[in-house]
């Protein structure tokens, strides 16, 4: 119970109603930046509650940008019908080699939107409410010492049949990414959800840290804000409950795989791990169809704020 009362400040979204929010927010300007591939049956009704709640019924929010990564169904045109603002992952800052995955759709969201704050929402949530947006933006906009907000939330399990298991969901969460971190950064063990896709953080911050790509990115920003900006500036908001699209076994032993190489990257950097070769990048994976072999190695975009004027350059490169 120590290591929890020494967790980040913890609120619940209720703490955080949207008139004390508008009266918080003076000239700060919000964007909301949602990753998306593939997602067309869940990113339209996402983006219209938030720009019926949060634009229209009360201007909190400034912006909504919807990066389509790669997606081969109908996202981009969901989302702009919705109301977001759209752009291809490949198209924002395209004179860079394009990489892959969320990761690099997070740096591209962070490198083409321009709020102060930035709230990252996933674009696979099936039961989003704006009280997700409210709650991130809150201790970000009450408290000039908060530089980072990560949403908790209780996570079913949603099978096949429909019914919701509770708690039986973040299956790399619980066997991978919070066990890691309780061993090597125990700071961050109070983070209920450290791979979760919502989160909010000042621009000037994010642009200072780098940004592993696929799905490395959460728990490498988790490890290296705290050493940029230290636990007191971190904070933790209770959503209530979150069901999203979930993804096959084989596909999270990749993402394990990602987040092992993350948290390998993080520990050598920080000296605390010497080695003579570098871990492995491919997982062999058996499955029905035969054994194959996955790459699990994440690559890594720079601060953006490393890159010349990198919101310039953002702002005249995208079409
Ligand atoms: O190449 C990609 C892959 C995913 N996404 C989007 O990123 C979001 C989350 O991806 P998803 O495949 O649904 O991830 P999860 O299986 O839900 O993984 C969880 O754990 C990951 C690792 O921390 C996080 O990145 C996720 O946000 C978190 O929900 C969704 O909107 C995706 O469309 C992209 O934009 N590009
Ligand atoms: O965060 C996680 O562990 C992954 O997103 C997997 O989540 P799931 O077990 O709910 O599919």
């Amino acid at each position: 119970m120590a290591r929890l009362q020494e967790g980040p400040h913890s609120s619940t979204a209720a703490e955080w109603p949207v008139d004390a929010l508008m009266r918080a927010k003076d000239t700060t300007t919000v964007s909301v930046v949602l990753p998306a591939r593939d997602e067309e049956s869940t990113v339209g009704d996402i983006v219209t509650t938030i720009r019926r709640d949060l634009v229209e019924r009360v201007p909190l929010v400034d912006e909504i940008l919807v990066v389509d990564s790669n997606s081969t169904d109908a996202t981009a045109e969901r989302a702009r019908a919705a109301g977001a603002r759209v752009v291809a992952q490949n198209a924002v800052l395209p004179h860079l080699p394009p990489l892959t995955g969320k990761g690099e759709a997070l740096w591209k969201g962070l490198a083409a939107s321009t709020g102060d704050i930035v709230v990252f929402v996933d674009a696979d949530l099936r039961d989003f409410r704006s009280h997700f947006v409210t709650g991130l933006a809150g201790p970000l906009l009450a408290d000039a010492d908060v530089c980072f907000v990560k949403a908790a939330y209780e996570r079913p399990y949603v099978g096949e049949d429909g019914v919701p298991r509770p708690a039986a969901g973040g299956r790399v969460t619980e066997l991978v990414a919070r066990p890691l971190l309780n061993m090597f950064w125990p700071e961050l063990a109070g983070f209920a959800q450290p791979l979760g896709g919502e989160y909010a953080a000042r621009r000037e911050v994010l642009e200072q840290v780098p940004f592993v790509t696929e799905y490395g990115v959460e728990f490498g920003l988790l490890v290296d804000l705290l050493e940029l900006v230290g636990l007191d500036a971190m904070a933790q908001v209770d959503l209530g409950r979150r069901t999203h699209t979930h993804q096959s076994v084989a596909a999270l032993g990749r993402m394990a795989g990602q987040i092992m190489h993350t948290a390998w990257s993080r520990l050598e950097r920080q000296g605390r791990v010497l080695s003579s070769e570098p871990p492995a990048g491919t997982l062999l994976q058996f499955g029905t169809d035969g054994a194959g072999l996955a790459d699990i190695t994440v690559a890594e975009r720079p601060p953006l704020a490393s890159l010349v004027s990198g919101r310039e350059l953002a702002r005249r490169d995208v079409a």
